[in-house]
């Protein structure tokens, strides 16, 4: 079925124009929407940054970073740039705004935008309360048309710096018209997650602690920090990595049935999901979560001698965890959750692994040593290749009766794959809709930072015994131990 394109209308202003994220994700998005239809004719964006650029510069670096998207459609550049215009702005100066705000009037009349505003912040998290704030003193919010605000992450480093972020945001805009990002709830196979729980009797029904014995969701990344180490050793894996994208992951799986499929009541239930996530207290904390930091490799510097990286650090690189839920689902389920850098691989699953039958009636007193019955598994692969498996006992082929586990496997296909949006053009779509399904809101960020808190404030004060696992590995030997102590493994 083709989705028609809903023409979307709007100006939308970008604050850090010249930066990495707008060159590598959001301009090639915008181009994806426009060649998809929904972006035509009445829309424009204005890009800011202190930067001296003119309006042909702008537009020819919109070009160039399009330019990878699909060399088909290079007939289009053209019509596709002249939507892009650039103000130099240092976002700190008040009086800078009133050129803006003068800049998006006059677009808004050249291209009939119908009043309608959306800001997106692609800059350091530390000029977000003062863009805001100045969005709402220079008189920047439209009147007659929306007025939406796309925020990039991190929000906040622990709950009291989000929450006052979240204070100096909603003195400018409300709840719904904030939008925060968070990537993985843009990739299939996270939106996907619903799906398959409630579009199948077979599936939810199942979805609980009568069923189900663990999930273990595997966040697994190859490279090391790159050339970001100056944020990330600042920030860690736990604030990286598991504060947004594992507690969003584990929130969808967690959560009741929403009442309707509606922004609303997806984030309700998800926010209710990680109400019921037990907070530790610092010595569960301790027993429940396993840091690591990688070591040198043949090919890598061990992390506290890469570029940028204090060489004292104890920075992690690696989380593993058990989080309970302490709800009636999930009572006695424990949820394992892991990510990494310089892992065995990049990609990101998640497994759910069943209970086994209390009996196995297929071990007879002459085939015990052969016969044994597996958990069922079903596992929901996101990265690299979406698909799904599930792994069932089945009769072995042949004489006699033993069983063996064998695999369904569904996997997209290369011209499924090409068809699915990247995570920042689904997420910029539904933000110029107003559709705010897929972003995270103030009540599950502030649940996921008071959880992770705690963790944090323990290791700050505890010196680890880093470094603690080798590159290419799947992390530490506690990560192993967190499960062989509840009788269980990973499942990959
Ligand atoms: N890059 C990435 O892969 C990812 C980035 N993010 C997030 O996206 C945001 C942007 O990241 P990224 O693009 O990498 O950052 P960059 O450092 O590449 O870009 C920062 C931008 O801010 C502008 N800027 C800095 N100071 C001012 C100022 N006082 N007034 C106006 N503009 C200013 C810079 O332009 P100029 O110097 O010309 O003023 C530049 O356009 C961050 O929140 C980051 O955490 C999130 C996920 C991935
Ligand atoms: O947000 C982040 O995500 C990436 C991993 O994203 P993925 O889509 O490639 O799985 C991670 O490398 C980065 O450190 C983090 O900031």
């Amino acid at each position: 079925m083709t989705i028609l394109a809903t023409e979307i209308k709007a100006v939308i202003t970008l604050f850090g124009a010249t930066g990495d994220l707008a060159h590598r994700k959001l301009y090639p998005s915008l181009f994806n929407l426009f060649r998809k239809g929904f972006l035509a004719d009445n829309f424009a964006l204005l890009g800011t940054s202190r930067s001296e650029w003119s309006d042909a510069d702008f537009q020819a670096k919109v070009r160039e970073s399009i330019s990878k998207v699909d060399e088909d459609q290079a007939g289009q550049y053209d019509a596709f740039v002249k939507h892009f215009f650039y103000q130099p702005h240092d976002v700190t100066n008040p009086e800078h705004y009133d050129k803006l705000n003068e800049r998006i009037a006059e677009l808004e009349d050249k291209f009939a935008t119908e009043g309608n505003r959306l800001f997106y912040m692609s800059m350091a998290p530390r000029f977000f309360g003062t863009i805001a704030a100045n969005i709402k003193s220079q008189g920047l919010l439209s009147d007659n048309g929306f007025n939406r605000l796309v925020i990039e992450k991190p929000f906040g480093r622990d709950f009291a710096s989000a929450q006052e972020l979240n204070k100096e945001l909603t003195e400018t805009f409300d709840e719904n018209q904030i939008f925060r990002i968070d990537h993985y709830l843009g990739k299939e196979m996270v939106q996907n997650i619903s799906a398959l729980r409630f579009g199948n009797t077979a599936i939810e029904a199942l979805w609980n602690n009568q069923y189900i014995d663990n999930i273990q969701v595997t966040l697994s990344e190859d490279m090391g920090v790159e050339e970001r180490a100056g944020y990330y050793d600042q920030s860690g894996a736990l604030r990286d990595m598991v504060q947004n994208h594992i507690m969003q992951v584990v929130a969808q799986l967690a959560m009741e049935q929403p009442l309707t499929f509606t922004d609303q009541d997806i984030r309700a239930e998800k926010a209710k999901a990680l109400r019921s996530l037990r907070k530790y207290t610092p010595s569960e904390a301790a027993a429940n979560f396993v840091r690591g930091q990688y070591a040198a490799g043949d090919n890598n510097n061990e992390y506290r001698k890469e570029d940028g990286v204090d060489p004292k650090s104890i920075t992690e690189t690696y989380v593993a965890a058990k989080l309970t839920f302490d709800s009636y689902r999930w009572a006695g389920v424990p949820f394992y959750v892991r990510t990494g850098k310089l892992l065995a691989g990049k990609f990101t699953r998640v497994d759910v692994v069943f209970k086994k039958p209390l009996i196995d009636i297929f071990a007879t007193p002459a085939n015990s040593n052969d016969q044994k019955l597996n958990n069922n598994v079903l596992t929901i692969y996101i990265d690299p290749t979406p698909g799904f498996s599930l792994t069932l006992n089945a009769k072995k082929v042949g004489q006699g009766y033993t069983t063996e586990p064998i695999d369904l496997a569904f996997s997209q296909s290369a011209e499924q794959k090409d068809l699915s949006p990247e995570p920042y053009e689904r997420l910029f779509h539904d933000a110029l809709e107003g559709n705010s399904t897929n972003f995270a809101s103030w009540s599950e960020i502030a649940d996921a930072w008071q959880f992770v808190d705690v963790i944090r404030q323990v290791w700050d004060h505890e010196e680890p015994n880093f470094p603690n696992y080798q590159p290419g590995s799947m992390g530490p030997k506690e990560a192993d131990e967190l499960l062989a102590r509840d009788g269980r493994q990973w499942v990959y």
